[in-house]
C-alpha cells in the first residue's frame, strides 16, 4: 500500500463516541483537559456532545453529566487551532440544536441518519449548509447495505449540500475488502469536491486494517479516538493509527509521542473499564450489532441473568438499529420469561 505523502485528516470521538462508554458521564474539566491536550497536539479536529449527538439526553439515550450547550461553551473558547464538530441524528436532535452549536463556536455539523434513510437529513444538511458550517453527511450502519445502496443515499446528503460523506461502521462488522469497495465507489462516482471519510469501531478487531483500507480507496477524513475510547471495542485508536501512518509516509500534522501520552495520561485513567474486544465486543461485530448496545445489554443481563452475549445475537438476527435501545431491556425480559428466570 502506498500511502507516501498522503495528507490525512483525523477526527477524534474520544469525547463524543467515548461519551457511551463513559455513560455520557464526562465531566467539563475532563473534556477540557482532553480536548485541549489534543489540541496541542496537532488533532484537528475534535467531536463534542452527547454519544447520541446534540439533543441526545434522554431517558431513552442516557442522561449526561452536562448538556451539550455547557460541554461548547467549555470546551470551543480553549481551542488554539483544532476545530470542534457536533453529531445531530434528525429526530433527535433539532434545527434550534443545530443553531445553538453554531453560536456556541461549532465549525462541522455531522448528520447521522441510518443508511438507507438519508431522506430525514435534508432539512438539516441544508440547514447547516446554508449556515456555511463544514456539513458531514453520516451514514451509519453501511455494512447492511450494498455499496450501491450506500452510493444512492451517499447522493441524496450530497444534494442537500453536504460536501463531505461518511461510510460508517456502526457495528465494527466490516472487513476490510467491504471498506474498499464502499469508499472505492463513493469516491469513483461522487464529486472529487466531495471529500470521503470513514468512521470505524474496533469490535472484530478491524479498526486500523479498515481504515488502511479507506484510505487507500479514497477516503481523506478517519475517525477514531485517542485511545480507542468509544462504543463497543472503541473506535479507532488514533495514536496507533497516527504511528501507523507515520511509519508508512502519510501525513496528519499530529505528534506521534503528544497524543501517546494524550492516550495514556488522559484518557486510559478515565476509563470505567477496559475498552477492548471481549466476548461481548466481539459479538457485537461477528453479529452487526450496533455498538452502543453493548452496555445495555449488559445492564438487561444483570437484570435479568440473560448473557449479555445472547441479547446481542438475538438484536443482530431482528435487525435492530440505533434508536431502538428500548427493545433491550423489553427482548431480555422475554427471553427470561421464555427461559422462566421471572
Ligand atoms: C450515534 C452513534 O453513536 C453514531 C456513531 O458513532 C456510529 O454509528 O458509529
Ligand atoms: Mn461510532
Amino acid at each position: 500500500m502506498n500511502l507516501h505523502n498522503k495528507a490525512v485528516t483525523l477526527h477524534d470521538m474520544s469525547l463524543r463516541d467515548g461519551m457511551h462508554a463513559k455513560r455520557h458521564q464526562i465531566s467539563l474539566e475532563q473534556m477540557v483537559t482532553i480536548a485541549s491536550a489534543m489540541d496541542v497536539a496537532g488533532m484537528p479536529l475534535i467531536e463534542v456532545t452527547h454519544g447520541d449527538g446534540l439533543g441526545g439526553s434522554s431517558l431513552n439515550y442516557g442522561f449526561p453529566a452536562h448538556s451539550d450547550e455547557e460541554y461548547l461553551n467549555a470546551v470551543v473558547p480553549k481551542m488554539k487551532n483544532a476545530k470542534i464538530s457536533a453529531l445531530l441524528l434528525p429526530g433527535i436532535g433539532t434545527v434550534d440544536h443545530l443553531k445553538m452549536a453554531k453560536d456556541c463556536g461549532v465549525s462541522t455539523i455531522r448528520v447521522a441518519t441510518h443508511c438507507t434513510e438519508a431522506d430525514v437529513s435534508e432539512q438539516h444538511i441544508g440547514m447547516a449548509a446554508k449556515m456555511g458550517m463544514d456539513t458531514v453527511g453520516f451514514l451509519m450502519m453501511a455494512h447492511m447495505i450494498s455499496a450501491e445502496k450506500v452510493l444512492e443515499q451517499a447522493r441524496l446528503m450530497v444534494g442537500y449540500g453536504a460536501n463531505c460523506i461518511y461510510c460508517t461502521d456502526s457495528a465494527g462488522y466490516m472487513l476490510p475488502d467491504e471498506v474498499s469497495e464502499k469508499i472505492a465507489l463513493l469516491r469513483a462516482e461522487l464529486p472529487k469536491s466531495i471529500e470521503i471519510g470513514f468512521h470505524g469501531h474496533h469490535n472484530m478487531g478491524m479498526a486500523i486494517a479498515n481504515s488502511l483500507a479507506a484510505i487507500e480507496a479514497g477516503a481523506t477524513r478517519i475517525d477514531g479516538s485517542v485511545a480507542g475510547l468509544g462504543a463497543g471495542a472503541g473506535n479507532t485508536p488514533l495514536e496507533v493509527l497516527v504511528a501507523v501512518l507515520k511509519r508508512m509516509g502519510a501525513t496528519t500534522g499530529i505528534d506521534l509521542y503528544q497524543i501517546m501520552d494524550v492516550a495514556e495520561d488522559l484518557v486510559v485513567p478515565m476509563m470505567d473499564q477496559p475498552i477492548r474486544v471481549d466476548r461481548d465486543s466481539l459479538t457485537l461485530g461477528y453479529a452487526g450489532v450496533y455498538s452502543s448496545f453493548l452496555l445495555f445489554a449488559q445492564r438487561a443481563e444483570k437484570k435479568y441473568g440473560i448473557q449479555a452475549r445472547d441479547i446481542l445475537v438475538e438484536l443482530g438476527r431482528r435487525g435492530t438499529v440505533g434508536g431502538q435501545e428500548d427493545m433491550i431491556e423489553d427482548l431480555a425480559l422475554t427471553m427470561a420469561k421464555q427461559k422462566g428466570l421471572i
